[in-house]
């Protein structure tokens, strides 16, 4: 584990005391989970998986323990590690009143004050309050109702610009999914037409969001909480001064859109958006969170893009790379979209009963390659015990999400991008389990966003499919042709950048389009 703090051997001998006084107080006789014999004041710190790919590296932990939850001590605080969808859903759906806070993540949330944020909350009425609004926002009929409108229109202007410059270079490709969600929920949110990925509110929550997910809980600081309070001019306290700056660019991210909102309101040039809705609202739950009325709505909706953008952007690239490297798939799909929807129009959310195949890619897009492979770490609110292993109060709990959705005996030859996996055989009358049961996390933190995502995945990629022919930048398809490719660590895996290119399908490709457009 790469330590991202700078620190002296002052700051390390102060970290030693308080971390012995730790060690004493949170030693237990009762056993726990089975898992790496951890050692005196350091715990498991060199056991943890390291240096990428942590998730495959648990996984086959799992195999070396003969158990499908791991236990860990880092520096006195506990960790669990959840490998099957079973234990999943016996301990964070089950049990979720007990499962559903987030860890204490010192450097984000107490130094950073990245603690407004619903993603990162730890339980409480704040979370309550702010998670009811944005499950309301979010629920499969507001999302028909109201956001549906923008996401075709964005998918569109998407199509429309992939039209203009086909062969799309690896960054270029994340600006053309950056624009295309960062539009999206601008526009859901603030009713802010975002015109390219360069957008000021874009740029801003982006290097919020960055900072924010790049390896919570890992800074030197949230192993060792008692460094938080070194001067800022102790040697080895840096981080307190990059804190700062990152304190004042996430007040930056939710209030400048917000205030942008705002101003429009006042002068009437304003459309209905999450802002406008929950201002308007008389009942909204605030009262007992400490914050105004104008606070929580402005919190609320700094959630959404934090949460929503990236994920979505990461699931679309894999989507293009699963594309590129197994064409049969992307054959079959357009076999289906021809013969379902044509070729004078594009594809629209009523055809989605009609095509199966395709709903079908959507669901292997998040199985294949999971856009966050260890989840966003749960914290325990009490003790518990699973299976006679004790869990305390406090413990971080990471859900290995790749684990589950690469588990062989759930899904056949895990490593293949097989969209068929999930229609039903005589075998699996259901056939393989819906990813989503675990791709969107589980219990009370389950993700709100999740039908909103799904609806922007489905519309993208049956859109991108119908429309080109998705290669690499020579026009090649099939095994290879794409090479290392590889995953980051963090809250969400973003795919190393690859080229790929977009060619229309057929000719009046461009004009059916255009009149969507229209
Ligand atoms: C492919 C797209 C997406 C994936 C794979 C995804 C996945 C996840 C996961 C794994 C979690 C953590 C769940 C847990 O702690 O157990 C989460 C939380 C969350 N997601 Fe999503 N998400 C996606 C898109 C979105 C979108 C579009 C939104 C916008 C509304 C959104 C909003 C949120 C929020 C607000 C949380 C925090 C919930 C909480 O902590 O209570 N997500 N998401």
């Amino acid at each position: 584990m790469a330590f991202e703090l700078a620190f002296s051997g002052t700051s390390v001998a102060a970290a030693l005391v308080a971390l012995s006084l730790l060690w004493l107080s949170t030693r237990s006789r009762k056993p726990h989970p089975p898992g790496p014999k951890p050692k005196f004041l350091i715990g498991n710190l060199k056991d943890l998986p390291s240096k990428g790919y942590e998730w495959v590296k648990y996984a086959a932990m799992t195999r070396e323990y003969a158990s499908d939850v791991l236990y860990f001590t880092v520096l006195g605080t506990p960790l669990l590690v959840i490998n099957s969808f079973e234990a999943a859903r016996e301990l964070l759906d089950k049990k979720g009143a007990l499962y559903s806070s987030r860890p204490r993540l010192v450097m984000i949330k107490e130094l950073m004050r990245y603690d407004w944020n619903l993603l990162l909350m730890s339980y409480g009425k704040t979370f309550v309050a702010q998670r009811r609004i944005v499950q309301q926002e979010f629920q499969p009929a507001v999302v028909t109702r109201l956001h549906r409108p923008v996401i075709v229109r964005e998918v569109t202007a998407l199509l429309s610009r992939l039209l203009a410059t086909p062969d799309v270079g690896g960054p270029a490709m994340v600006d053309h999914f950056r624009h295309l969600t960062g539009a999206i929920i601008m526009m859901t949110t603030y009713g802010h037409q975002a015109t390219s990925a360069k957008d000021r509110f874009i740029q801003i929550a982006e290097i919020v969001r960055e900072h924010a997910e790049s390896r919570p809980g890992f800074a030197l600081v949230d192993l060792c909480p008692p460094l938080k309070y070194l001067p800022t001019w102790f040697p080895g306290a840096s981080f307190h001064r990059q804190a700062a700056i990152e304190r004042a660019l996430s007040v930056r991210m939710r209030s400048e859109p917000y205030q942008d909102v705002k101003e429009r309101m006042a002068t009437g040039d304003v459309v209905s958006c999450l802002a406008t809705r929950l201002l308007a609202q008389d009942d909204l739950p605030w009262e007992g969170t400490g914050l105004t009325k104008d606070e929580f709505v402005r919190d609320c909706c700094g959630d959404v893009y934090s949460a929503g953008a990236d994920t979505a952007i990461v699931a679309m690239r894999n989507f293009v790379l699963a594309m590129i490297l197994f064409p049969g798939v992307q054959e079959c799909a357009q076999e289906e979209l021809d013969r379902v929807v044509g070729r004078d129009r594009l594809p629209t959310f009523d055809d989605r009963a009609q095509l199966p195949y395709v709903s079908n890619v959507v669901k292997e897009s998040l199985r294949w390659k999971a856009v966050s492979n260890l989840g966003v770490p749960h914290a325990t609110l009490d003790s518990d015990e699973y299976r006679g292993g004790y869990i305390p109060k406090g413990t971080t709990v990471l859900a290995n999400l790749y684990a589950m959705l690469h588990d062989e005996s759930v899904y056949a030859e895990p490593d293949e991008f097989n969209p068929d996996r999930y229609a039903p055989t005589p075998a699996k009358p259901s056939g393989e389990p819906d990813p989503a049961c675990a791709a969107f996390g589980f219990g009370r933190r389950v993700c709100p966003g999740r039908y909103f995502a799904d609806d922007t995945l489905f519309l993208t990629m049956a859109s991108l499919l119908h429309v080109f022919r998705i290669a690499n930048a020579e026009g090649a398809t099939g095994p290879g042709a794409v090479k290392d490719v590889h995953w980051s660590s963090g809250l969400v895996s973003h795919p190393s950048p690859f080229p790929a290119m977009f060619t229309p399908r057929f000719g009046a490709a461009g004009d059916v389009v255009h009149a969507a457009q229209l």
